[in-house]
C-alpha cells in the first residue's frame, strides 16, 4: 500500500505559532486497538501543516473520535506514530499544546460550574501543583472570554447556556490554554447559522496565528467554505489533502457508501437548453454539500474500486 504525499504542500510559508516547529499533525501507519480487541483505526496516515483548518469526515463509527483520542494520548497506538508540531504525543501534551473542544453530548451540563471556571480549566496545565490561578491565568481567561463574546455571561452556570454559547465556552477554554493543536468535535451541531459564522471567523483567526485545527464534522456543506483540507476516514484514512482535490463526490461516496442522501438534477429538470451540467446535493443529514457544474457524463457515481487513486489517497 503506497501513500503519495500531496504535491501542493511543499512550501511551508505559514506563520509560526507560539512554540510551533515542524509539521502540524502527522500520522504514519497508526493502528488503534481497544482493550476488547476491536481495531477501530488501522494504518492511518496523513499530514496536516500548521496554519490550516482540516475537516475530519466519515460515517458514524469510521474512527474519528478514535483518532482524536489517539492524538490526545487517551488511547495508545498499537502500531505507527503520531507527531504533533514535530513532537511525540507525550511531549506535546507535556507542553500543553493540544486543546480539545468536545461534542456537547460529552459534557455533563448539570454539573454546577460557572462559565469562567470552565475557561480557567484551560489554564490548569500552566499552573503549579496547587492549581492556584495567577495574574497571567486570569488575564488569559478574560481575553479568551472576550474573544468569543462571552464576557457578560462569565458568572452563569454552564447548564443555563444555549447550545451556541456552550460551544463558545469550550472554544474559550482552548484559547485560554493557548492550544496550538486544536481538535474540535462537531462544533456546528445544534448551533444556528450566526453562531456557526462566529465560530468559523474565530477558527480563521486561529489559523492566521499558525495553529493547526482538526474539525470532526457531519456538516458537509460547510467543509468547502472554511476547511483548507480534508481527511476522509473509514476505519483507516481513505484520502487526505487540499479540499478541492479530496472533497469530491467520488471520494464522499467512497467514505460514506450508501449512507449519504444524494439528489441529482440535470437535463430538462434543471435547464431549458442542452446545458450538460448537473446539480448534485450530497448530505449525511446535516447541511448538504451542493455541487454544480460537472457534466452528467463524467459525474456518475464512482464504484468502490477500479479507479486510479488521486494524490493522498490509498492505493
Ligand atoms: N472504548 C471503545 N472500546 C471498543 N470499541 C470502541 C470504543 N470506542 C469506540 N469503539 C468502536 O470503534 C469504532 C470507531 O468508533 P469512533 O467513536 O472512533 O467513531 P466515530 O467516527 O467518532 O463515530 P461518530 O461519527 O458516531 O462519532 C466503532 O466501531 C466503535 O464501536
Amino acid at each position: 500500500m503506497t501513500i503519495t504525499r500531496e504535491t501542493s504542500d511543499v512550501a511551508d510559508d505559514r506563520p509560526a505559532g507560539r512554540t510551533a516547529t515542524g509539521d502540524g499533525i502527522s500520522a504514519h501507519n497508526v493502528t488503534v486497538t481497544y482493550r476488547n480487541g476491536h481495531t477501530a483505526l488501522h494504518d492511518a496516515t496523513f499530514q496536516i501543516p500548521r496554519g490550516t483548518i482540516t475537516a475530519l469526515v466519515g460515517v458514524n463509527g469510521a474512527g474519528k473520535s478514535t483518532l482524536f483520542k489517539a492524538i490526545m494520548g487517551f488511547v495508545p497506538a498499537a502500531r505507527g506514530e503520531i507527531t504533533l508540531l514535530g513532537r511525540s504525543v507525550k511531549q506535546a501534551l507535556r507542553e500543553n499544546l493540544v486543546a480539545y473542544v468536545p461534542q456537547s453530548e460529552e459534557v455533563d451540563w448539570a454539573f454546577p460550574v460557572l462559565v469562567e471556571d470552565v475557561v480557567m480549566m484551560g489554564r490548569y496545565g500552566h499552573m503549579g501543583f496547587l492549581r492556584r490561578p495567577g495574574a497571567a491565568d486570569r488575564a488569559a481567561v478574560d481575553q479568551a472570554l472576550s474573544r468569543v463574546g462571552m464576557q457578560d455571561l462569565r458568572l452563569r452556570q454552564i447548564g443555563e447556556l444555549s447550545g451556541g454559547q456552550r460551544k463558545r465556552v469550550f472554544l474559550a477554554r482552548a484559547l485560554a490554554q493557548d492550544g496550538q493543536v486544536i481538535l474540535l468535535d462537531e462544533p456546528f451541531t445544534g448551533v444556528d447559522v450566526k453562531t456557526e459564522e462566529q465560530i468559523v471567523a474565530l477558527l480563521r483567526e486561529l489559523k492566521a496565528e499558525g495553529r493547526v485545527m482538526l474539525v470532526s464534522t457531519h456538516n458537509l456543506g460547510s467543509v468547502p467554505e472554511f476547511c483548507d483540507r480534508v481527511v476522509l476516514v473509514k476505519g483507516t484514512v481513505l484520502a487526505y489533502g487540499p479540499t478541492a482535490a479530496i472533497f469530491t463526490r467520488r471520494n464522499l461516496e467512497r467514505a460514506f457508501g450508501g449512507v449519504l442522501r444524494h439528489v441529482t438534477l440535470a437535463g430538462a429538470a434543471l435547464h431549458d437548453d442542452d446545458d450538460p451540467r448537473e446539480l448534485s446535493i450530497i448530505t449525511d443529514d446535516e447541511r448538504a454539500f451542493v455541487h454544480y457544474g460537472e457534466p452528467r457524463a463524467t459525474a456518475a457515481p464512482a464504484k468502490m474500486s477500479g479507479k486510479a487513486p488521486q494524490d493522498g489517497e490509498r492505493r
